[in-house]
C-alpha cells in the first residue's frame, strides 16, 4: 500500500490511537499487538489476522523492534551501509537498527515511498549525490518506518540479522585525502621522527590543516585482511637501504568523512557550507608502515607507507544523527585566515570517542573532540584552491590522540616508537604481528542520554 493510500485508510479507520497501543519512549519499545490503524482488512472492517498471521504476531515482542534500552543503534542512529545475502551477489542498501539491519530499498518499494531509486541501489552513492534537504527527508521517512507501528506488518519481514550479512563498501571511493590534525599526535610524531629540531610542531602547522592525497583504490572496508606491505627502508645506520616487508607496521585511528554533494572546479567550499557537502563520518584506520614511510616521506610526504590500504567502517553515521555530539573545538592559539577563521562559522567539531583494540586488548581511547581542525576546516582547506569535490570523495581526519597517554591513537605513539613495548596478557607488543587483528570502535553522545554507536573498522594482519 502506498504512503497515500494507507494514511486515507488511516483516516478512515481511527485517527486516534486508543492507549492501548501506544509508544513507550523511555524504553523504546512497542506495547500491544496489533496497531489500531491496521487496516490489512481493505474494508474498513475489524481486521481479522489468519492463523499464520497471529502465529507471527504472538513472536511480538522481537527484534528489531523492541530494542534494550539505550542501545547505541536506535532509531535515533539509522547509519547506512550496503549489505548482501548469503548466497546472493546482490547489493542493496541497508539500514542498520539494534543487531538487524532494513533492507532500505526494498522497505521504500513495500511502502510505496518516492525514494525507492535512491535506496534501491547496490552502493549509497545515489544517495549521497541526492543533497541535504533529500537526506533529510530520507531520514525522517525511514524514522517513521522504524518506530510508527502501522509500517510494522510491512518492514518486520524486511530486517535480517547483522550476522547472517555480508557488508560491502557502501559507496565508490572518489579521491581519498589524509589530514594531520591532532595537535596531541603531530607533537608526539615531532618529538619521535624530529626529536633534535626546536619546535616539535613545524611552523606552518597551526597555519592550515597539513594532508597528503592517499589512494582512493586501496580504502576497504571493515572485515578485509590486510596484506603486510612490503618496501624499502634504511635507518640512518645502515650504509643503503633494504627491501622486504615491513617490520614496523602499525595503525592509525581516525575518523573518515564522506562527501555527497559535489563543488564546480574554481569555486571553494566555504566553513559554512560544509553540512551542504558532506553526509557523514566512517571510522577510518590509515594502516601505516612506519619503516618505510620514515624513509620514503621526505620532502614529499607519504607515498607507498600509507597507500597499501585504508580500512573503514561499513556503516557511514549520517551527520544529522551526531547533532547531540556537536562540540566547539580547541581554543585557536594563531589567528586564522579568514577561510579557516571558525571563530564565528560552522566549526564542525563533534565529540565522538574511539577505542583502539588489539587483538581484543583495548589499547587506548582517543578523544575526537581534542582535534584542533574540524572536518569543516579540512574541507575548506582542500577545496581553497578551487579543487573540485566529487561524490565519494572521503577525508580522513588524521590520527587521533589525546593529551593522555592512553589516549594515543597508533602503536607509533602507544610505544614510543618501539622504546616502550606494551605489556599485553599475550606478550610484549611494539608494532603489528601478522595474525593481530585491530578494532577500532566508537560512540558519540546522542539525544537524551542516549549513545550514537559508531560501528567498528576491523583488520586482520596477514603475512605478505
Ligand atoms: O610527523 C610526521 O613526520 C609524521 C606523521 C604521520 O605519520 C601522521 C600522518 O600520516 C597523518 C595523520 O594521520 O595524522
Ligand atoms: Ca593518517
Ligand atoms: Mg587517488
Amino acid at each position: 500500500m502506498s504512503d497515500r493510500k494507507r494514511r486515507a485508510a488511516g483516516r478512515r479507520t481511527s485517527p486516534v490511537r486508543p492507549p492501548c497501543h501506544f509508544r513507550d519512549v523511555s524504553r523504546n519499545v512497542w506495547r500491544g499487538s496489533a496497531h489500531p490503524r491496521d487496516t490489512r482488512s481493505g474494508s474498513g472492517e475489524p481486521y481479522m489476522a489468519s492463523t499464520k498471521e497471529r502465529t507471527k504476531e504472538r513472536q511480538y515482542p522481537m527484534p528489531p523492534f523492541d530494542l534494550p534500552e539505550g542501545d547505541p543503534f536506535g532509531p535515533h542512529n539509522l547509519p547506512y551501509g550496503v549489505f548482501s545475502l548469503p548466497g546472493s551477489t546482490e547489493r542493496t542498501v541497508g539500514v542498520r537498527l539494534g543487531d538487524h539491519v532494513l533492507d532500505a530499498g526494498a522497505a521504500a518499494r513495500a511502502l510505496g515511498s518516492p525514494h525507492v531509486g535512491l535506496l534501491a541501489s547496490p552502493t549509497l552513492d545515489p544517495l549521497l549525490a541526492a543533497g541535504r534537504a533529500t537526506w533529510s527527508q530520507v531520514r525522517r521517512a525511514l524514522t517513521e518506518w522504524v518506530t510508527d507501528p502501522v509500517h510494522r506488518p510491512t518492514v518486520e519481514s524486511l530486517f535480517h540479522p547483522l550476522a547472517g550479512v555480508t557488508l560491502h563498501l557502501p559507496f565508490q571511493v572518489a579521491d581519498y585525502v589524509d589530514f594531520y590534525s591532532s595537535e596531541h599526535h603531530a607533537r608526539n610524531a615531532g618529538a619521535i621522527f624530529r626529536p633534535d629540531a626546536g619546535d616539535v610542531l613545524l611552523p606552518n602547522w597551526k597555519h592550515l590543516p597539513i594532508g597528503y592525497h592517499g589512494r582512493a583504490g586501496t580504502v576497504v572496508v571493515s572485515g578485509t585482511d590486510v596484506v603486510r606491505p612490503s618496501g624499502q627502508r634504511k635507518t640512518p645506520d645502515d650504509p643503503a637501504p633494504v627491501f622486504g616487508p615491513s617490520v614496523r607496521l602499525d595503525i592509525e585511528a581516525e575518523v573518515g568523512f564522506v562527501v555527497g554533494v559535489p563543488s564546480r572546479q574554481g569555486s571553494p567550499v566555504a566553513l559554512a557550507d560544509f553540512r551542504e557537502h558532506v553526509f557523514g563520518l566512517c571510522l577510518l584506520n590509515d594502516w601505516s608502515a612506519r619503516d618505510l614511510q620514515a624513509w620514503e616521506y621526505v620532502p614529499l610526504g607519504p607515498f607507498l607507507a600509507k597507500s597499501f590500504a585504508t580500512s573503514v567502517s561499513a556503516w557511514i553515521t549520517p551527520l544529522e544523527a551526531l547533532e547531540h555530539a556537536r562540540v566547539k573545538p580547541p581554543e585557536r592559539t594563531h589567528p586564522l585566515l579568514p577561510y579557516l577563521d571558525d571563530a564565528a562559522a560552522e566549526s564542525g567539531g563533534y565529540d565522538l570517542r574511539i577505542s583502539v583494540a588489539l587483538n581484543g586488548h583495548t589499547l587506548s581511547d582517543p578523544p575526537f573532540s581534542s582535534m584542533y581542525w574540524t572536518a569543516a576546516q579540512q574541507l575548506a582547506h582542500l577545496t581553497v584552491n578551487g579543487a573540485s569535490l566529487r561524490t565519494g570523495d572521503l577525508y580522513g581526519s588524521g590520527t587521533v590522540s589525546g593529551p593522555e597517554p592512553h589516549e594515543r591513537g597508533s602503536l607509533l605513539e602507544l610505544t614510543w616508537n618501539g622504546r616502550d613495548p606494551l605489556e599485553l596478557p599475550d606478550g610484549k607488543r611494539t608494532f603489528l604481528e601478522d595474525g593481530d587483528v585491530v578494532t577500532l570502535s566508537a560512540w558519540a553522545p546522542g539525544p537524551g542520554g542516549a549513545r550514537v554507536g559508531l560501528g567498528e573498522v576491523s583488520g586482520q594482519v596477514i603475512a605478505g
